[in-house]
């Protein structure tokens, strides 16, 4: 039954154009990659960031981090952001299709996506009842990063792990919803764009065949939009900018080349 009912959503449930045409096999293996590429690069668990959930700094510790001085708490920050996007373009090469498309094309999307999934990712590691987020070990409160004088930031970040939350995504959705994150055809540099729609509309459709069968269609309308995650990574960008203008050879000296070669913009390097 399970082929014969995803042939028949195959054939009755949506207009696929012909270059995008896929087959029942070639539709479960494609969801069995996405699923295994996010699962093979999450970074941490699930099951362990739950175990550590109720696990918060003590208000002595927390007092620590909010008197270190700005340029190592956001020092820290960076490094931590790296390494989680590491596993991010760990992911994004897992999955069937990525590294065939352009070159070019691969490292405009991770540039353009890098953030938003780290973003969208977070949310596995936020507490919603207390809200806290998983950092350096335990779950801590907005006002732990105050530090860093970005406090909209972190507090438009922190809604969006509440909105996430709210939406209890399983592994399965959140590796979907990644994936149809970084494969955004819309972007303007992309040089083969239609070879990076025809891969996103099959994703798309495979997310949708997933939700089908578990019921949960309407998590489609509820995903934040677009513009939501790339106001929060316009916003990361501005402070990086007041940031080394207020610092400004840290970010040469200290920060990571991945984060550089992602968030400083290559033009001002020159
Ligand atoms: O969540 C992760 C990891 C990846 C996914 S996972 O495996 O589920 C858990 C671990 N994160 C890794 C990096 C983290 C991060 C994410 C976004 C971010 O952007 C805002 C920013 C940027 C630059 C300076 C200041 C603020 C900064 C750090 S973090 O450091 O833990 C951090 C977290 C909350 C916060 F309020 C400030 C920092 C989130």
């Amino acid at each position: 039954f399970h082929n014969l009912e995803s042939y028949c959503s195959l054939n009755f449930s949506s207009f696929f154009p012909p270059e995008c045409m896929i087959s029942a096999t070639e539709l479960e293996l494609l969801m069995q990659n996405v699923i295994f590429a996010h699962q093979e690069t999450c970074q941490f668990r699930q099951e362990n960031l739950q175990i550590l959930r109720w696990e918060t700094f003590s208000p002595e510790e927390m007092q620590n981090f909010q008197q270190k001085p700005m340029d190592q708490m956001w020092e820290r920050c960076v490094c931590h952001i790296t390494d989680a996007i590491q596993y991010i373009v760990e992911f994004a090469k897992r999955l069937s299709g990525f590294t065939d498309l352009n070159p070019n094309d691969q490292i405009v999307l991770l540039k353009a996506g890098a953030m938003e999934l780290l973003l969208i990712r977070m949310s596995r590691a936020f507490n919603c009842f207390n809200n806290t987020v998983f950092f350096e070990g335990k779950y801590a409160q907005l006002e732990l990063f105050h530090s860093l004088g970005c406090t909209d930031l972190i507090t438009s970040m922190f809604d969006l792990c509440q909105s996430l939350c709210a939406l209890n995504l399983s592994e399965h959705e959140m590796a979907f919803f990644n994936a149809i994150t970084l494969l955004n055809p819309s972007y303007p540099w992309l040089q083969d764009k239609h070879k990076v729609d025809t891969l996103y509309r099959k994703i798309h459709f495979a997310f949708r065949h997933l939700l089908r069968r578990t019921h949960r269609e309407f998590i489609l309308m509820k995903l934040p939009e677009k513009e939501k995650l790339s106001n929060i990574c316009q916003l990361h960008l501005e402070k990086l900018n007041i940031f080394r203008q207020m610092y400004p050879t840290i970010a040469w000296e200290r920060f990571p080349p991945l984060y550089k070669e992602l968030f400083i913009s290559e033009t001002e390097n020159s």
